[in-house]
């Protein structure tokens, strides 16, 4: 078991909230997530703008992802003294731009100085109708939005010292808000996709004790591809109509692949953590 799974075990010790992308306390929805040089971006790749506004977007997606309306952020950030004036103003207008459109307002943190540029961003939404990552019964379907695998691929190419689009999704991703604000109420689970389809699909089977029968195999292209902030949900067959007419509506393509059933689930990705 990776180092990380172990810590978050440890620490489930402390509270029975842990384990989603957020934490339901009420109709409030409390999350939270690290933006790191040298683990999630290479200051080379992106501008402090983008940088900033990618910060920003990853954290709504867990609200996303929880079927809640992102309403406060607190944010904390190690600036590097490396920094001059015009770039720490840049990092801020991306600050100041994300919450803007996402209706996310930025009341409050903590500033420091630090060797690596370190963002951590806390989320507070509001949910009536909570989409959480249990509740998956067996014979339920499973689907994606999107297109995914070009997150890994964009990550390829920046890897090899490429550098990144601004209009790409790597750089901006897209959130699909309306699309699981509408179809929640026909969804018996979902999360969005950080670390890979394939790995995002452990965490369900742990957590609903399912494997799940493909349908047709994704490929470890689009598998294991990070980052996508795409969505992956579960939903009874009998809404499948339903909600692919709600993904049309919004125009969101979304992929059915599996189906949740009596087989051990073994992930066929490479684990980049640690
Ligand atoms: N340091 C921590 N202390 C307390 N809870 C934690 C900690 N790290 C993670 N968690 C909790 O463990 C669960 C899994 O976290 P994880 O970071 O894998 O979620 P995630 O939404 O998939 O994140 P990411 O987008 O970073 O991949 C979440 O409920 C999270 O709140
Ligand atoms: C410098 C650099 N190296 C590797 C990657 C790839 N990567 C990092 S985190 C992550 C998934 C979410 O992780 P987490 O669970 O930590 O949020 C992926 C696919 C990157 N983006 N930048
Ligand atoms: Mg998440």
């Amino acid at each position: 078991m990776d180092l990380e799974k172990r810590f978050i075990a440890s620490v489930s010790a402390a509270s029975k909230q842990i384990g989603d992308d957020g934490a339901v306390i009420g109709s409030t929805v409390y999350s939270n997530d690290a933006f790191i040089e040298g683990t999630h971006f290479k200051r080379a790749w992106m501008t402090p703008r983008q940088i900033a506004y990618k910060a920003f977007a990853v954290n709504i997606s867990d609200a996303v992802a929880m079927n809640a309306v992102p309403r406060y952020a607190l944010l904390a950030i190690g600036i590097p003294s490396s920094f001059t004036a015009g770039e720490a103003d840049a990092l801020a207008a991306g600050f100041v731009e994300a919450s803007a459109a996402f209706g996310c307002e930025l009341i409050g943190g903590d500033t420091v100085k630090s060797e690596r540029l370190i963002i951590s961003l806390t989320i507070v939404s509001e949910t009536r109708r909570p989409l959480r990552r249990s509740g998956i019964k067996r014979g339920d379907l499973l689907a994606f939005t999107g297109s995914v695998g070009k997150a890994k691929r964009e990550l390829q190419y920046l890897l090899a010292g490429r550098r990144a689009h601004a209009q790409s999704h790597y750089v901006r991703p897209r959130l699909r808000r309306e699309f699981i604000a509408d179809a929640a109420p026909y969804l018996r689970a979902g999360m969005d996709i950080s670390d890979g389809i394939y790995t995002d699909l452990q965490r369900l089977a742990d957590l609903n004790r399912t494997g799940f029968s493909f349908f047709r195999p994704l490929g470890k292209s689009a598998g294991c591809s990070g980052e996508e902030y795409e969505m992956l949900v579960a939903f009874p067959p009998r809404m499948r109509k339903r909600v692919e007419y709600l993904a049309r509506k919004h125009r969101t393509p979304l992929t059915v692949f599996a189906r949740a059933a009596r087989t051990r689930y073994k992930n066929p990705c490479k684990s980049h953590h640690f």
